[in-house]
């Protein structure tokens, strides 16, 4: 099975690097600072579960390469765009596309570029960085890519991407309700990207300050309102599941959102928050969600007046 990973990012780094590891065909779809310094260096994961370092096939956009059985994409939101042309080439008959982004809104834009038959869909778990040497860092126990047809019907494909993890060392499974998973999922990054990202802070901090866990529930209780909204399917329980797990999550951990504002990078704004606002049903009050957006819109316009100066 050959493997293109788009994106060799924090998330796509680490995954296609583990598959590689397992001993699978995988190559990555790069940009060319990228590609130099991965043609000059390799792949780097420093992790919890075993440092890996190792030479790996590149490719940048227009190189000819016959198209993939399977494509990881691991790029950000602001990046998809121009990132699904760049694929294009390499998406064929029967290519089988699975996006790791959070959110839901990039579905849509795949489906539209490739059809819906190519697209399932995906979501991870992982937490993790690209240092300032473009070295993979992943320091916590989960490292999980859940995948899945969305009409929930079990597949070759599907079960043979997942044997591909057979012998790696991070887990890759099938949800029978990849679209409620996904949800799931992005109604607790919304939450957590957003309250850390607003307050700047990991998780611990927030919670014990006075009117903090308060406010942490209020925000998943305006999310998880649009969520059951857009996908009846979730379970009647999910708002409180997603609480009790923030209210669990280790203090010192902080969303991607929050290392990459400290780095001065830029954020999923629009597609997170920004989505979730757009399809809020009509005259529900949202107003910590809406200060959230707020907050990261106003950081996003501070940083482009810099980058303008
Ligand atoms: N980091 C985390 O812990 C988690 C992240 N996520 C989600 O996963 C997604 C990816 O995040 P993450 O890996 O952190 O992001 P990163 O910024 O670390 O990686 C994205 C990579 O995409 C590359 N890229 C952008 N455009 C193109 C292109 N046209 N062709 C090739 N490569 C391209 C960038 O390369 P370049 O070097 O050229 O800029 C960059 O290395 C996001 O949606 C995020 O929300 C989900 C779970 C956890
Ligand atoms: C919370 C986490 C680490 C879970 O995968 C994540 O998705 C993110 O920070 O973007």
């Amino acid at each position: 099975m050959r493997i293109l990973v788009l994106g060799a990012g924090a998330v796509g780094g680490y995954f296609g690097g583990r598959l590689h590891e397992a001993g699978q065909d995988v190559t990555f779809l790069v940009r060319p600072g990228r590609k130099k310094q991965m043609d000059e260096q390799g792949l780097v994961i420093h992790s919890t579960h075993g440092d890996y370092q190792a030479k790996v096939k590149t490719i940048s956009a227009g190189e000819q390469a016959e198209p993939f059985d399977v494509v990881l994409l691991s790029v950000k939101a602001y990046h998809l765009e121009q990132s699904l042309i760049d694929l294009a080439p390499y998406v064929g008959k029967n290519t089988m596309v699975i996006p790791l982004l959070n959110g839901v809104t990039h579905l849509a834009k795949l489906d539209e570029a490739f059809g819906e038959e190519k697209v399932i869909g995906g979501l991870c778990f992982i937490e993790t960085t690209l240092n300032e040497k473009g070295e993979i860092e992943q320091y916590s126990e989960q490292h999980d890519i859940v995948f899945g047809e969305r009409d929930g019907q079990r597949s070759e494909r599907v079960e043979r991407f997942k044997r591909a993890f057979d012998q790696a060392k991070a887990t890759g499974s099938r949800s029978e309700k990849i679209k409620v998973s996904m949800w799931q999922k992005y109604l607790f990054i919304a939450v957590f990207s957003g309250i850390t990202s607003l307050m700047g802070e990991s998780i611990g901090p927030i919670r014990e300050a006075p009117g903090g866990r308060e406010t942490i529930r209020e925000l998943v209780r305006e999310v998880a309102l649009i969520a059951y909204n857009q996908e009846p399917e979730l379970n009647e329980g999910v708002a409180e599941i997603t609480f009790s797990i923030l209210d669990h999550l280790d203090a010192s951990m902080k969303a991607s959102m929050l290392r990459d504002i400290e780095k001065y990078g830029e954020v999923e704004a629009d597609h997170l928050h920004g989505s979730l606002l757009k399809m809020a049903p009509e005259g529900v009050s949202l107003p910590r969600l809406t200060m959230v957006y707020a907050f990261l819109k106003v950081y996003e316009g501070k940083r482009k007046q810099d980058q303008g100066r």
